[in-house]
């Protein structure tokens, strides 16, 4: 039941927003002093300092982040090969929280609404959004690609007066972050915040690689390059999409076992075979799968990935995210002869709309999320937590905000 008093909308039921919401009547067009990890300079160990936020603008939203995971795009833009990377930032845009303030002008969120902060927006009025052909949204790219807000091309974050850049429009690595109004997506309430955070990238990308970019066929024979979480979410996909057969290929043999549990039918290690990688596929499914998924970053795997591709009809999506400078190559008579090389940002999905459903089939239990997550620490444990990511036995570590 909801009460409208002054514009302001009071919900019964939800407890936590009814505390959330009077508390962000303190701190409405304040200065917000929080923690957040910066990231000084690449690779270097980010701190956790008093940040201050400043409220959001027109057409902005502040947010409390209750729970964030770690992507590895985190940790490539922090390793300094991201063309786009800049320092000092606040990285993060995997996460889950309350919106504590909102600016002039926005309309489809309120104080105490329970948000993902999406990192690709949806404007809903560019050109991107109203071709009916891609998720993509023009609006307010330029400005999180520069590391600041639309507005005033200005960053709403500082540390004793000097900016300290946004990234990739989320910024989740913060206790309060302030993103586009094009970039939230509202959920339902009832949802786990420390579970849902994951559909803010992740689980979304490999299991709409699946459905929205590749399209897959009952019947078809997949293999997916590499078997972290997007490439756990494609051999979801996969499963659900009625796939035959799904190969994973990996170096590490240990994936094997979790990866049954999301639909893998048959495991590959590059490193047991003399053979390049495409030849072994090949010669596994009697010419090549109809699908293969690169989730990665490596340009050679990309290579192999559409070499294994059936002649004729073969698709290959790129997923893995590659170092600067670094470029895809292979004989053109590989598209010649029919084999369709294509790639995918957030699997497609349109994140204001689709998002909230993506939570709601969690909710039904249509989707997994939480065997995505294999370890659960604090901000203040984030070094930790990018060390284990880059051990083999961590999927998404999620990250408690608050205490
Ligand atoms: N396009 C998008 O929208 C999007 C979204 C999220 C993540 N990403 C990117 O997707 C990639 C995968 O993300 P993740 O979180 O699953 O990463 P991850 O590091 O958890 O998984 C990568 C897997 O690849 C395996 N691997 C490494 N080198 C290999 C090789 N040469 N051959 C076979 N296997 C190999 C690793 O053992 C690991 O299991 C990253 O590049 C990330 O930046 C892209
Ligand atoms: N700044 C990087 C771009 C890296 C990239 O491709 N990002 C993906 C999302 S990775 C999420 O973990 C993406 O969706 N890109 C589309 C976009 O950024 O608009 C670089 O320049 O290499
Ligand atoms: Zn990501
Ligand atoms: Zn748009």
């Amino acid at each position: 039941m909801a009460l409208v008093l002054a514009g302001i909308r009071f919900h019964w039921k939800t407890n936590i927003r009814d505390s959330v919401f009077s508390s962000s009547m303190a701190t409405q067009g304040q200065v917000i002093t929080c923690k957040a990890a910066v990231a000084y300079e690449p690779n270097k160990p980010l701190v956790i300092e008093d940040v201050q936020v400043a409220p959001p603008q027109a057409g902005e939203v502040r947010i409390k982040i209750l729970f964030t995971a770690l992507c590895h795009t985190d940790a490539y833009t922090w390793s300094g090969k991201d063309p786009e990377g800049l320092f000092p930032c606040i990285l993060g845009h995997e996460a889950a929280g309350i919106v504590e303030s909102i600016g002039e002008g926005v309309t489809e969120v309120q104080p105490g609404d329970h948000v993902i902060p999406c990192y690709q927006a949806e404007c809903r009025e560019c050109k991107f959004c109203k071709s009916g052909k891609t998720n993509l949204c023009g609006k307010v790219r330029t400005a999180t690609g520069a590391g600041v807000m639309m507005n005033d091309r200005k960053s709403r974050f500082s540390v004793n007066g000097k900016p300290i850049y946004h990234f990739m429009g989320t910024s989740t690595f913060s206790q309060y972050t302030v993103v586009h109004d094009v970039s939230v997506a509202k959920i339902d309430p009832q949802a786990p915040l420390d579970k849902v955070c994951l559909l803010g990238c992740g689980v979304p990308t490999g299991l709409g690689a699946v459905w929205n970019t590749a399209k897959v066929e009952p019947g078809s024979i997949v293999a997916i390059f590499g078997l972290g979480t997007v490439g756990l979410a494609v051999a979801e996909g996969a499963k659900s999409a009625g796939a035959s057969r799904i190969i994973g290929v990996d170096i590490d043999s240990k994936k094997y076992d979790i990866a049954k549990n999301f639909g893998v039918t048959e495991f590959v290690n590059p490193k047991d075979h003399d053979k390049p990688i495409q030849q072994v596929l090949v010669d596994l499914t009697d010419g090549g799968v109809d699908y293969s998924f690169e989730c990665i970053g490596n340009v050679s795997v990309m290579r192999a990935a559409l070499e294994c591709c059936h002649k004729g009809w073969g698709t290959s999506v790129i997923i893995g995210v590659a170092a600067s400078g670094q470029e895809i190559s292979t004989r053109p008579f590989q598209l010649v002869t029919g084999r369709v090389w294509k790639g995918t940002a957030f699997g497609g999905f349109k994140s204001r709309s689709q998002v909230p459903r993506l939570v709601d089939k969690y909710m039904k239990k249509e989707i997994k999320i939480d065997e995505y997550i294999t370890h659960n620490l604090t901000l203040g444990d984030i070094n930790k937590a990018f060390d284990l990511m880059h051990e083999g036995g961590c999927l998404r570590c999620v990250l408690k905000l608050h205490e």
